[in-house]
């Protein structure tokens, strides 16, 4: 039987989790496929630390070099993560005329283009399909079984470990930082637990994922990208009040010419489906022009569910290397020479309905002068809660808004922040009602 070899830089949580998959699964793979694949090298740094599964003797190494130049191996898979020394063994593999499957967003978002140029010079594959979504199949469905469709949007629920805070602050009122550390025991946060908290990482697999949806080239330094730190349990609790749930939700909608990327807390309805969308599981919900809505559901981070994305992207070049087909599928879902540069729009030109929370002094005529500051800028008042009677403590005044540009709501808070009974800096958080 034909033998595919494998070779894996990175036995961390991930790198477990496919050594798994071969120990557990290759009966099933080899059925499907009718070859074998052989995870003939593993590279990393410590090769001596348990962890949870054995190792065939001679199969470790602590010399990526070994995996990457060995001629015998067809595939690298890279579970390194960051950019360095991640985009230099990719690049190496690739010289090597290695296909390469990865789940590096990082890596992707910032030199996706140099890897891939790279790539289709060499005629290998690069497939990344654990890179958004851990386990769930969204990037194959968008150039795979959705490719005939033009996306109007794209809303994604994309780290797992934000997901799993927010989830846990909100059902069980527990605290951010413990519940983060619980979240990096189970393997599901970055070596950098901040680019997930500041939504970094979801920013990182948003601009795959818009690039993908829509065809176009996206500078990542141009997506706006808000994290979760700042969101305190009040905020989740009025967002109860008024009917939301608070997610960190990755926003991508084309509108004439133009990309919306942005990544921020959001409210949004409790009774959408992305809503619903608790702990680790991550969501991703797609409109096409004739497909309509799409929601695609799964575990987002984590050892399994991310290795299994890993190897379906094994077994996909592996079966396009029996049928002597090289890069079938764009890496992108898009001819190179066809993928666009749409700008992305500014946020101060974005179109929102906002929750605003202010902390104002409980005196007689304060509420009348920040609706009175709102009006003048032309932002309508939705719904309110006013201030708890507790004398000359500062208290929470909350206001939902009617849409509004970004542009509008930035100056009219600035404005606000200027009140002398205004006790600290305003606070918003956008609200999402159209998933259309
Ligand atoms: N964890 C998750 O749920 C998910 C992770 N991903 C992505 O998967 C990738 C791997 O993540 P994860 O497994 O969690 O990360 P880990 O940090 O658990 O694993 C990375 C491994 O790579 C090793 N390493 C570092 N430098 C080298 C080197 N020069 N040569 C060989 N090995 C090296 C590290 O060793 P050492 O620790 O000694 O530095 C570590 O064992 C990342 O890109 C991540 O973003 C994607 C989806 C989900
Ligand atoms: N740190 C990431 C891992 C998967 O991409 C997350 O929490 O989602
Ligand atoms: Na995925």
């Amino acid at each position: 039987m034909k033998e595919i070899n494998v070779g894996l830089l990175g036995f961390g949580t991930i790198g477990a989790g496919v050594i798994r998959v071969f120990q557990n699964n290759a009966e099933v793979m080899e059925r499907r496929l009718g070859a074998r694949l052989k995870l003939k090298s593993v590279a990393d740094l410590d090769i001596t630390t348990d962890r949870g599964v054995t190792v065939e003797e001679g199969v470790l190494t602590t010399d990526a070099m070994q995996v990457l130049t060995d001629p015998d191996i067809d595939v690298v898979i890279e579970l390194i993560g960051g950019y360095e020394p991640a985009r230099t063994f990719v690049l190496k593999a690739i010289e090597h005329g290695k296909h390469v499957v990865t789940a590096n967003k990082a890596l992707l978002a910032k030199h996706g283009e140099e890897i891939l140029s790279a790539a289709a010079a060499k005629g290998v594959d690069v497939m990344f399909e654990a890179s958004v979504g851990g386990g769930i199949p969204v990037l194959s469905a968008i150039k795979e079984n959705l490719c005939a469709n033009n996306f109007r949007c794209v809303f994604g629920i994309l780290n797992g470990t934000c997901n799993y805070i927010l989830t846990r602050m909100t059902n069980e009122g527990a605290d951010f930082s413990s519940v983060l550390k619980d979240a990096q025991a189970k393997g599901y946060a970055e070596a950098d637990p901040t680019f997930d908290v500041e939504g970094v990482d979801t920013a990182h697999k948003l601009a795959i994922l818009v690039s993908m949806c829509f065809g176009t080239r996206i500078d990542f330094d141009d997506i706006t990208i808000e994290g979760i730190s700042n969101i305190t349990p009040l905020d989740i609790q009025f967002a109860k009040e008024f009917g939301y749930k608070i997610k960190l939700l990755a926003i991508g909608k084309r509108e004439n010419g133009t990309v919306e990327a942005r990544v921020h807390p959001t409210m949004i309805p409790v009774n959408y489906p992305l809503a619903d969308v608790e702990g680790v599981f991550n969501a991703v919900r797609l409109v096409g022009d004739f497909v309509g809505p799409v929601m695609l559901y799964g575990q987002g981070a984590g050892m399994d569910a991310t290795a299994s994305a890993v190897m379906g992207d094994v077994m996909a070049i592996a079966r396009d290397q029996l049928a002597g087909h090289q890069a079938r599928t764009p890496a992108m879902g898009y001819i190179p020479d066809c993928i666009a540069d749409l700008p992305i729009k500014p946020m101060r030109d974005i179109v929102s309905q906002y929750y605003l929370r202010f902390t104002v002094l409980d005196k007689p005529g304060v509420v009348a002068k920040i609706s009175g500051i709102l009006g003048n800028y032309g932002i309508g008042i939705a719904s309110m809660i006013q201030p708890d009677r507790k004398k000359s403590e500062a208290v929470p005044l909350v206001i939902m808004t009617h849409e509004a540009t970004e542009a509008l709501i930035s100056d009219a808070l600035a404005d606000i922040d200027k009140l002398d009974t205004v006790r600290e800096p305003s606070h918003f958080i956008r609200i999402e009602n159209d998933m259309e």
